[in-house]
């Protein structure tokens, strides 16, 4: 496995490869980033896992800073998966230039839920991945659908602007209780990370109650966030949208059981926690 700075040293290491597999992370990674890896390698050509904290994507007050940066130990749990090409650049390498062009998602899908409580994020997150697709050129790239709606405004930005790339979303990687791994998880003390988990226990309540218009919508979402808030946590969202748009389902459409997903992001002390659940 190849550890590669520069923009350069990657576009050499590449070149003559055919179908690339991708998989974009910021680091600190766990089981479920190598989960993505597992599944970048099925696809037959090397796969490329790229390491960046994007600073486009946070606003100010957020955990930039603090974000834990663990190349060395990050390279020792990439190499046994077969992963061939670690890409960590550095921010200079990357952004030689202050970033003026930017790409913009709808905010019909960018300015809801966690673009709501995370203004920019999404341009963010974007403007990083339009970036590190042009650097890697890959066939196909490799999202986690922990983070539901980043994987729709990738693919949305994909589709529209006629990517080549193959678009995978892989599920969602849980520790024994249930709890999602997450970077972020880190952050938790011991008390806490036992708490941690009750954020998907609300999901599962929000999705059971899903397709039984009696309960109305608002009363659902209410009661999870009340159990939360009760519990000691700061809830941003929970919510229950169309898998199609993200918008909220009408009574009809949970009569009539069309796709839909329970989303939340949560705050426990200071560490801030999203989840969903497919229903
Ligand atoms: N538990 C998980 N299962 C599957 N994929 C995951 C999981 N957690 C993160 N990913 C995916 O890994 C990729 C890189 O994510 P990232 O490096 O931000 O990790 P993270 O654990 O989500 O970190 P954070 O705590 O910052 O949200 C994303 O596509 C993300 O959806
Ligand atoms: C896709 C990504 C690597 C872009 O910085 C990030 O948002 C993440 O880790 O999910
Ligand atoms: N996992 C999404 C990246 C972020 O929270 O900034």
């Amino acid at each position: 496995m190849r550890v590669i700075h520069t923009l350069a040293e990657l576009r050499e290491a590449l070149a003559g490869h055919a179908r690339t597999a991708f998989v974009p992370t910021m680091g600190n990674l766990h089981a479920g980033h190598l989960s993505l890896v597992r599944e970048a390698k099925r696809h037959g050509g090397p796969v490329v896992a790229s390491i960046f904290v994007n600073r486009l994507q946070f606003l100010p007050h957020e955990d930039f800073d603090q974000y834990p940066r663990t190349l060395e130990r990050d390279c020792a749990l990439l190499a046994p998966e077969g992963c061939d090409i670690v890409f960590a650049p550095s921010e200079r390498e990357l952004y030689p230039e202050p970033q003026a062009y930017k790409v913009a998602p709808p905010p019909a899908l960018a300015d809801i839920l966690e673009g709501e409580f995370r203004p920019g994020f999404f341009t963010g997150v974007c403007t990083v991945v339009m970036k590190l697709f042009q650097c890697v050129q890959p066939a196909v790239a490799v999202f986690g659908q922990k983070d539901y709606q980043q994987l729709m405004v990738i693919r949305g930005m994909v589709r529209q602007f006629a990517m080549p790339i193959e678009i995978i979303g892989a599920p969602t990687v849980r520790a024994d209780d249930g709890l999602a791994l997450s970077s972020r998880n880190g952050y938790l003390g011991a008390s806490e990370r036992n708490e941690a988990v009750e954020l998907s226990h609300v999901l599962q309540q929000l999705a059971a109650g899903a397709h039984d218009p009696a309960r109305a919508l608002a009363a659902l979402e209410a009661d999870a966030a009340a159990a939360l808030r009760g519990r000691g946590w700061a809830p941003d969202y929970l919510t229950l949208r169309r898998r199609a748009d993200l918008l909220p389902p009408t009574d009809e459409e949970r009569l009539n059981r069309i796709p839909m997903v329970a989303l939340g992001a949560a705050r426990l002390g200071s560490t801030r926690l999203i989840d969903n659940l497919e229903c």
